[in-house]
């Protein structure tokens, strides 16, 4: 049945989203702070700074009002950056139905509290919305999405029919969407997998070669592993598409914002410089600094994050935090996981 959706953030992935969504006959509203965006959308149908060349369906609106958006929605999707999750879910929650369900496609933890983004939602939310929030995510860079290109993700919530009722609403040709009641894993992994893929572009950057990628790769699907189980995960989550296949997919591609702030800081770029640069959200660099912090309160080993951390706030040389990862004492490739299982 078709739905009337908010989407709340008109970056590159609400924007992809909502192209989603209004292809399969809801009626979409998309959300954004700035007006002269809002009425690109409504008037060019375009969105040139977050989404270039792609044309939007007539039938998305947009405005920048949170009570126009989402009041008497069916559905209201959260997709804007994890640092501004707590602040719009505060401002919304007045004009939220009861009936409303909650999606959210963000990527990162809150920063201080090392809060999941559902844990946010629910916070803020509160009664009712407990038992009908669910965390979309997965391989699905939103430029590829835009062009329809064959993409699979995983909607999670830890109540079935609301996974599955989720998934109806964004399901179709070419966007298929798998069920997981791993609320936790989904979340995790697709917040840590950026934590690798900055390490992945600074590898790169500095020509360390392809054995050295596939290293961090199959190395940090570890670490996200260990952290994702000590925090509750399910271990089989992060061999799904929000755990190896969003690791690879945004190790590897050229639309990855966070392998691309890597690279550049291979190059020697300052971090500030890096982020004024890309002028989009790099959720990884704020992953970064929490996950250091939930590993050092869950009593886990991250090589891979503590090195990027060193890096990235303490100017460590990245060539010495390379050789720092190869000279660490000899560890059995499973142990820590099979010990948390
Ligand atoms: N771009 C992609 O391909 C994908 C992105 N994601 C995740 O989606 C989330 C949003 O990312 P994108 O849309 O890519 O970001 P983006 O960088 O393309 O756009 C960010 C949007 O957030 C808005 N924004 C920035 N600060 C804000 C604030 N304080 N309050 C409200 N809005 C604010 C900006 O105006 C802009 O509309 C992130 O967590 C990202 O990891 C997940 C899957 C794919
Ligand atoms: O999460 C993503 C793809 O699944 C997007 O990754 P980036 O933020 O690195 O572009």
């Amino acid at each position: 049945m078709n739905k009337e959706i908010a989407v709340l953030g008109a970056g590159s992935w609400g924007t992809a989203l909502s192209m989603v969504l209004v292809e399969n006959g809801h009626q979409v509203i998309i959300w954004g702070r700035r007006e002269d965006l809002v009425q690109e959308i409504n008037e060019q149908h375009t969105n040139q700074r977050y989404l270039p060349n792609v044309r939007l369906p007539e039938q998305l609106k947009a405005t920048s009002s949170l009570s126009e958006a989402v009041a008497g929605k069916d559905v209201v999707v959260f997709v804007v950056p994890s640092h501004s999750m707590r602040t719009i879910a505060k401002q919304v929650k007045k004009w939220i139905g009861d009936h409303a369900l909650v999606v959210h496609a963000t990527k990162g933890f809150e920063v201080g509290t090392g809060m999941r983004m559902s844990q946010v939602l629910k916070e803020e939310l509160s009664e009712p919305f407990e038992t009908r929030i669910a965390a979309l995510s997965g391989p699905s860079h939103a430029e590829e999405v835009a062009q329809k290109c064959p993409t699979t993700v995983v909607v999670a919530s830890s109540h079935s029919e609301v996974a599955e009722e989720v998934q109806g609403i964004f399901m179709n040709h070419y966007f298929r969407v798998y069920t997981n009641s791993d609320l936790i894993g989904v979340e995790v992994g697709g917040s840590l997998k950026n934590i690798i893929a900055l390490a992945a572009g600074l590898g790169d950057g500095l020509g360390i070669g392809d054995n050295a990628k596939a290293a961090l790769m199959t190395r940090g699907l570890a670490e996200i592993a260990r952290l994702g189980t000590a925090m509750g995960a399910k271990p089989l989550t992060f061999v799904g598409l929000a755990g190896v296949g969003d690791l690879v997919v945004t190790c590897t591609s050229q639309h990855s914002r966070n392998w691309r702030a890597g690279y550049m800081i291979s190059q020697g770029k300052k971090l500030d410089q890096v982020l004024h640069e890309m002028g989009m959200v790099v959720e990884g660099v704020q992953t970064t600094r929490t996950a250091y912090s939930l590993a050092m309160r869950h009593h886990v080993e991250m090589p891979i994050t503590e090195q990027l951390y060193a890096v990235l706030f303490e100017n460590k040389d990245p060539e010495q935090a390379v050789e720092d990862l190869m000279r660490r004492g000899r560890t059995s490739e499973w142990e820590e996981i099979i010990r948390s299982w």
